[in-house]
């Protein structure tokens, strides 16, 4: 089939740990006020421009089930079929999960806690059974319903490299098989997952993703030709000054 190929992404709401400017994870935060609202301004960006979907992508986590939500009803499907997966939950951030950022950024430098966050290839210390976050995460009713149906290994850290890992052949294997047929395709997921597709899809260098910055609630968009290639890459909907400030507030460390 011949056509435009069109992929919207849109990183969940603001959750109540980002809130907090806790590092959360594979930690089942829910969205705070802000984020209900980040996603319901996602939702009538999408509306305005007319954009309806064949099938959604999301993660086990409920921030973006929400977020989700907010979208599928507000532009009148709520009913549109969603596929998820571990695959596209955020990144595990190991023991560094439920820390405070600026706590961490006192104690390590921020310079630190920015590799922490943004490099590519160094991986945050492994959370192991003694964090206070363990057993929240392991006990998590879709993951324990996955660990019976999936000899898959979890992981206990993941930088952006092993996150990309474990997203990308979900991308190549599960989604662009129904892109490549026609499906328009919604995918509501997590900072990290996102920065993987984008580079990725764009190709960006191992340094040049540490300064990509992914804005809470804003939809952007790629197209794709027949064979895949992007024709149009990132394009972010909305009001410029309101992506400006989303992705500096992705990339700060933020405050206590
Ligand atoms: O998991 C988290 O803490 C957030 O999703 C993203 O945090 P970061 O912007 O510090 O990677």
């Amino acid at each position: 089939m011949t056509g435009r190929r069109i992929v919207v992404m849109a990183r969940h709401g603001e959750s109540e740990w980002s809130k907090n400017n806790v590092f959360c994870g594979w930690y089942d935060s829910l969205l705070s006020d802000r984020g209900m609202n980040e996603a319901l301004e996602c939702a009538e960006l999408l509306k305005q421009s007319n954009y309806t979907f064949d099938k959604a992508y999301t993660s086990l986590l409920t921030r973006a089930h929400q977020t989700l939500k907010i979208i599928t009803e507000h532009i009148g499907q709520p009913n549109l079929p969603v596929e998820e997966s571990w695959r596209l939950n955020e990144r595990h951030y190991g023991a560094l999960t439920g820390c405070n950022k600026a706590e961490l950024a006192e104690e390590y430098g921020e310079s630190q806690v920015q590799i922490w966050r943004r490099s590519f290839d160094v991986l945050p210390p492994v959370m192991d059974k003694s964090h206070a976050y363990y057993m929240s995460i392991w006990c998590h009713p879709k993951i324990v319903a996955h660990s019976y149906t999936s000899s898959e290994k979890f992981p206990s850290t993941e930088s952006l490299k092993e996150t990309m890992e474990r997203v990308i052949p979900y991308w190549d294997n599960f989604i662009v098989p129904h892109i490549k047929r026609g499906q328009r395709v919604l995918i509501v997921a997590h900072g990290t997952v996102l920065r993987s597709l984008i580079k990725y899809l764009d190709g960006v260098s191992d340094n040049d993703i540490c300064s990509i910055n992914i804005p809470s609630g804003i939809p952007f968009v790629y197209e794709f030709d027949d064979d895949m290639n992007v024709v149009s890459s990132k394009k972010f909907l909305g009001d410029k000054k309101r992506i400006e400030e989303g992705i500096a507030r992705a990339a700060s460390i933020g405050s206590h």
